[in-house]
C-alpha cells in the first residue's frame, strides 16, 4: 500500500462508451488502399504526412497486404531517393529498424507536373497495377489523395485527379481528397476555391484538415463539456467572465518569412486553429455525435460572432522579422495578434472570447483559459488572490487544471490559491498520445468527417475575419514592434485588462513528483 506522502497513480482500463461507438460507426472496409501524397518532395509531406503514415503502419492501422503509398511531385527522383529523403524524419528512421524498411518499401514515386495529364495518367497506371496485384476485384479500391501542396494548385490538381486518377467505380470503394490550409486568403478567394473543388468532388469526399482538431485535448473538449455535470450549469454568461484561447511560439518564422508574410498570424493561426477551438468551447450540445450534428452546431456559433472592432485588436511584429531577405522591408504583416470576439447569443452575450497568437514570444504553449466571475458576497475577503480558472493546456505537456481558492492548511483560517490538477503525463503513464496528423489521416480512411472543416464552417470563419484582414492589408491597422522573446506588445495585456481579465498574482504551482 502506498504511504501517505506518496503520489499514487492508478491505471485503469478505459470504458468504451456504447452510444459513442454507435454514433461514430464507420463500416470496417477491406481491400486495396492507395494513399497518394501529392507534393511528396515538400516540407509538410516529409515532416508530417509520411511520419504520420509510418506511425499508423507501425500500430497496425495500415496493413502491408492492403496499402500502398504513392509520392507524386515535379522533382525527378527515384523511389529510393524519395525513401532516403523521408527516412530521417521517421521516428528511429536512421536506426534502420525492420519496421522502417518495411514501411519504406511500400512507397513508390511518380514524377509529373500538377497540370499535365501525362503525369496523372502515369500515376493512375501505377495505382491500378497495385490494385490489380492486390486482387482488388475481391475487395474495394480506395484512393486517398493527400494534397501537401500550395492551395494555388488545388483546382488544377483536383481536375487532374477527377479526369485521370479516380477510383474505378466498377471495383467499388471511393476516392477522397485531403486539403490543407491556408484555404484561401479571404472570404472571396476561399469561396472561389470551394466552388472550383466543389464542382469536381462532393462534400463527403473533401477533407479540409485543421490539425488542431486532431490534438488530444481539443478532442476532449466535447467530452469535458457534455459528459460532466460539473460544467453544464456553469458554462455560460452567468458564471464565466472571459475565455482566452492562446497560441504562443518561442521561435520566429525561421526561413518561412516569404510564405508567412503573405498570410500573417491571423490567417496562419487565429482564423483556423483558434477559431476551431472557440467553436468547441462555445457551441451548444449537438443532437448526437454524428459529424453533421457537431458541425451544424459549430456553424451556428460562428454565425453568431459579431463584427470585430478595431479597438479590440492589437497587432504586433517582432523586431528582426524583416531581416529575412524574403520579407519586404515595409511589411506590416502581424506576427502577433490579440483579437476579442463577441458571441451574440443567449449563452455568451457579454463574455469576451480573447484569441491571442504570436511568434517569437517568451514561451511555447497553446491553452484555453476559462476565467470565472468573482464570488458574490465574499466573506473570506479573498477575491484579490485570484478568480477561479479552468485551464486546458493543449501543449506542451497536456494538462487540465482548475485554479481555485482553498483553506491554507494549518491552524489559521486563511485562504490560498491551489489547483485540481489532471496532468496527463502523471495520470496516464505509459500512454502514448497520438500525433494530430496520425489521428486525422486515420479518420479520412474511415470516412469520419467529424474533425474536418465543412464548407459552410469555412465560409463562416472567413466572414468573421475578412473585414479586419482587409483593413490590415490596406494599412489601416499597424503592427506594433515587440522584442523577440518577450510577451508581445504591452498593449495586448492592456487590452486583456480592459476586457475584464484579472490576472492571478502570487500563485505558485508545485509539480507533483512520482515516488
Ligand atoms: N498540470 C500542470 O502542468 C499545471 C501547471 N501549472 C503551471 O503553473 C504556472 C502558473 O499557472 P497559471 O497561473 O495557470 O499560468 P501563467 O502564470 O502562465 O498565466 C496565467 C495567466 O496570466 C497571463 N499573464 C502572465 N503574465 C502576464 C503579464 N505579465 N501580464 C498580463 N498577463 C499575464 C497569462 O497570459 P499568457 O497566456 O499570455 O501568458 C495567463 O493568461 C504555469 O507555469 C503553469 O504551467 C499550474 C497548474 C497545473
Ligand atoms: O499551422 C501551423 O501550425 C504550426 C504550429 O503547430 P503546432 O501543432 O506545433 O502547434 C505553426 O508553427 C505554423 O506557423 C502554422 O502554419
Amino acid at each position: 500500500m502506498a504511504d501517505l506522502g506518496e503520489w499514487h497513480c492508478e491505471k485503469r482500463p478505459f470504458a468504451k462508451n456504447e452510444s459513442f461507438a454507435r454514433d461514430n460507426e464507420n463500416v470496417q472496409e477491406t481491400g486495396c488502399l492507395s494513399i497518394i501524397v501529392l507534393g511528396a518532395s515538400g516540407d509538410l509531406a516529409k515532416k508530417k504526412t509520411f511520419p504520420a503514415l509510418f506511425n499508423l503502419y507501425r500500430q497496425g492501422f495500415l496493413q502491408s497486404n492492403e496499402v500502398y503509398i504513392f509520392g507524386y511531385a515535379r522533382t525527378k527522383i527515384s523511389d529510393d531517393e524519395l525513401r532516403d529523403r523521408i527516412r530521417g524524419y521517421l521516428p528511429h528512421g536512421k536506426d534502420g529498424t525492420e519496421d522502417v524498411s518495411n514501411f519504406l518499401q511500400l512507397i513508390k514515386y511518380v514524377s509529373g507536373s500538377y497540370d499535365d495529364p501525362k503525369g496523372f495518367k502515369a500515376l493512375d497506371k501505377a495505382i491500378s497495377e497495385h490494385e490489380i496485384s492486390k486482387h482488388s476485384m475481391e475487395g474495394l479500391s480506395r484512393r486517398l489523395f493527400y494534397l501537401a501542396l500550395p492551395p494555388s494548385v488545388y483546382p488544377q490538381v483536383c481536375k487532374m485527379i477527377k479526369n485521370y486518377s479516380m477510383n474505378k467505380s466498377d471495383l467499388g470503394g471511393w476516392t477522397r481528397i485531403v486539403v490543407e490550409k491556408p484555404f484561401g486568403r479571404d472570404l472571396a478567394s476561399a469561396e472561389e476555391l470551394s466552388s472550383q473543388i466543389g464542382e469536381l468532388f462532393e462534400e463527403p469526399q473533401i477533407y479540409r484538415i485543421d490539425h488542431y482538431l486532431g490534438k488530444e485535448l481539443v478532442q476532449n473538449l466535447l467530452v469535458l463539456r457534455f459528459a460532466n455535470r460539473f460544467f453544464l450549469p456553469l458554462w455560460n454568461r452567468d458564471n464565466i467572465a472571459n475565455v482566452q484561447i492562446v497560441f504562443r511560439e518561442d521561435f520566429g518564422t525561421e526561413g518561412r518569412g516569404g510564405y508567412f508574410d503573405q498570410y500573417g498570424i491571423i490567417r496562419d493561426i487565429i482564423q483556423n486553429h483558434l477559431l476551431q477551438v472557440l467553436c468547441l468551447v462555445a457551441m451548444e450540445k449537438p443532437v448526437s455525435l454524428k459529424p453533421e450534428h457537431i458541425r451544424d452546431e459549430k456553424v451556428k456559433v460562428l454565425q453568431s460572432v459579431l463584427p470585430i472592432k478595431d479597438e479590440e485588436v492589437v497587432l504586433g511584429q517582432y523586431e528582426g522579422y524583416k531581416d529575412d531577405p524574403t520579407v519586404p522591408d515595409n511589411s506590416n504583416t502581424p506576427t502577433f495578434a490579440t483579437a476579442i470576439l463577441h458571441i451574440h447569443n443567449e449563452r455568451w452575450e457579454g463574455v469576451p472570447f480573447i484569441l491571442k497568437a504570436g511568434k517569437a514570444l517568451n514561451s511555447r504553449k497553446a491553452e484555453i483559459r476559462v476565467q470565472f466571475k468573482d464570488v458574490p458576497g465574499d466573506i473570506f475577503k479573498c477575491q484579490k488572490q485570484g478568480r477561479n480558472e479552468f485551464v486546458i493546456r493543449l501543449q506542451p505537456s497536456e494538462a487540465i487544471y482548475m485554479k481555485l481558492t482553498v483553506k491554507q492548511p494549518g491552524l489559521e483560517m486563511s485562504t490560498a490559491q491551489s489547483e485540481l490538477d489532471l496532468s496527463y503525463r502523471q495520470r496516464y503513464q505509459g500512454v502514448v498520445i497520438p500525433e494530430a496528423y496520425e489521428r486525422l489521416i486515420l479518420d479520412t480512411i474511415k470516412g469520419d468527417q467529424q474533425h474536418f472543416v465543412r464548407r459552410d464552417e469555412l465560409k463562416a470563419a472567413w466572414e468573421i475575419f475578412t473585414p479586419l484582414l482587409h483593413r490590415i492589408d490596406n494599412g489601416e491597422l499597424k503592427s506594433l514592434p515587440y522584442k523577440p522573446g518577450s510577451r508581445g506588445p504591452a498593449e495586448a495585456d492592456q487590452l486583456l485588462e480592459r476586457a475584464g481579465y484579472v490576472q492571478t498574482h502570487g500563485y505558485i504551482w508545485i509539480p507533483p513528483t512520482l515516488s
